[in-house]
């Protein structure tokens, strides 16, 4: 197979950083990584994890997903515009009480997670098709199939996402350019520490105190528990190689096991109540059943992880 040409976005820390690394040290140098991010003087981080593939088989670009020019002008700099695979991983998180969130930093966000990645697949969609080839990777979450209280925002994005690329998938099949949806659950990034110390400035005199206690007191040390057990970047990143390396790639893509109970209770029950119940249990009514819960999931990661060094 010939050298693809794979343009990431957001690749100054987290996942973006780690799949750049990961494909650039492919054994079977299959790929010319195009490592874009918005702040260049970010690239340290990128420069020293990709090492002797630096210039080789990973280049670093500037490229802002909120910015037209800036995303024609990186595009532009690539023989011939050719992107084989694009993976759209650029994003933000956002958590609090809607009523304390502006709609001006709701706007932000969207257009990071939901119009940074429709500017994208805009820029190379045209020359996918005319080529009748291509793959377009795109970062959603467990959070763009199920949703969480106080990530009502930007759950919304990875919805929106979902349902822009489940439309165009059938018509970039016509013109045989694949589309996957990779569904994180908690990853250990920049992501977190960012959320935090947005959730730490939020000013909860905006709510009511019932709702500022639950965000405070149940929702912010339940997550924090959550994210113990969370993934690596780098397995985000293998999970993602995977599937660019596939002939036939799957549209839809979980990473992480620990959460396919909480797909499956939608997927089981159409009313949606099902999932409804089980969360408001699990966050209100049992805090001993999330707390033996988690002990489980402890238990099988300890596990997975023996049966992957073994
Ligand atoms: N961490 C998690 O738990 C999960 C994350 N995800 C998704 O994975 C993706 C990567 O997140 P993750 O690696 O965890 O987080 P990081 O915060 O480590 O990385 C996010 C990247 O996106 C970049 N970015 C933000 N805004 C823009 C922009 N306007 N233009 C270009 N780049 C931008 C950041 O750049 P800068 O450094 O300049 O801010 C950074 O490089 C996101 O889409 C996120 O929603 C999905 C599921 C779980
Ligand atoms: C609070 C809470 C939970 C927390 C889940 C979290 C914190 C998920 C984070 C996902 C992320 C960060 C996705 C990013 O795209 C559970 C386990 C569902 C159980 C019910 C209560």
């Amino acid at each position: 197979m010939s050298c693809r040409n794979v343009l990431i976005t957001g690749c100054s820390s987290g996942i973006g950083l780690a799949l750049a690394v990961r494909l650039a040290k492919d054994e079977l140098k299959r790929f010319k990584v195009i490592a874009t991010m918005r702040n260049l003087e970010k690239r340290k981080g990128l420069e020293e994890a990709a090492g002797e593939a630096m210039n080789k088989t990973l280049e670093i670009r500037e490229l802002d997903v909120c910015s037209e020019e800036s995303i024609k002008e990186c595009v532009n700099s690539i023989p011939g515009r050719q992107v084989d695979v694009l993976v759209n991983n650029a994003g933000l998180g956002m958590i609090g009480p809607l009523e304390t969130q502006s709609i001006s930093s709701m706007k932000t966000l969207f257009d990071t997670n939901f119009f940074g990645q429709v500017r994208m697949i805009k820029e190379v969609l045209p020359d996918m098709k005319q080529r009748k080839c291509g793959h377009i990777v795109v970062m959603s979450s467990i959070l763009g199939v199920q949703g969480l209280l106080f990530n009502d925002v930007y759950s919304a994005s990875k919805f929106a996402v979902e349902g822009l690329c489940e439309s165009l998938a059938v018509q970039a099949m016509k013109f045989n350019i694949k589309m996957s949806l990779i569904q994180p659950g908690p990853v250990t990034t920049e992501f977190e520490a960012k959320v935090y110390e947005d959730a730490a400035k939020i000013d909860l005199s905006g709510a009511d105190e019932e709702t500022a206690e639950i965000f405070q007191h149940i929702y912010i040390p339940y997550s924090e528990k959550i994210f113990t057990i969370g993934q690596r970047p780098e397995e985000v990143a293998e999970h993602t190689m995977k599937i660019i390396t596939s002939n036939n790639p799957p549209f839809r893509h979980q990473t992480n096991r620990l959460y396919a109970p909480f797909i499956a209770l939608k997927q089981a029950d159409p009313s949606g109540n099902l999932p409804l119940d089980a969360f408001y249990r699990l966050t209100f009514r049992q805090k001993r059943i999330f707390n033996a819960s988690l002990g489980l999931l402890r238990l099988l990661l300890r596990r997975k992880q023996k049966d992957v060094d073994s």
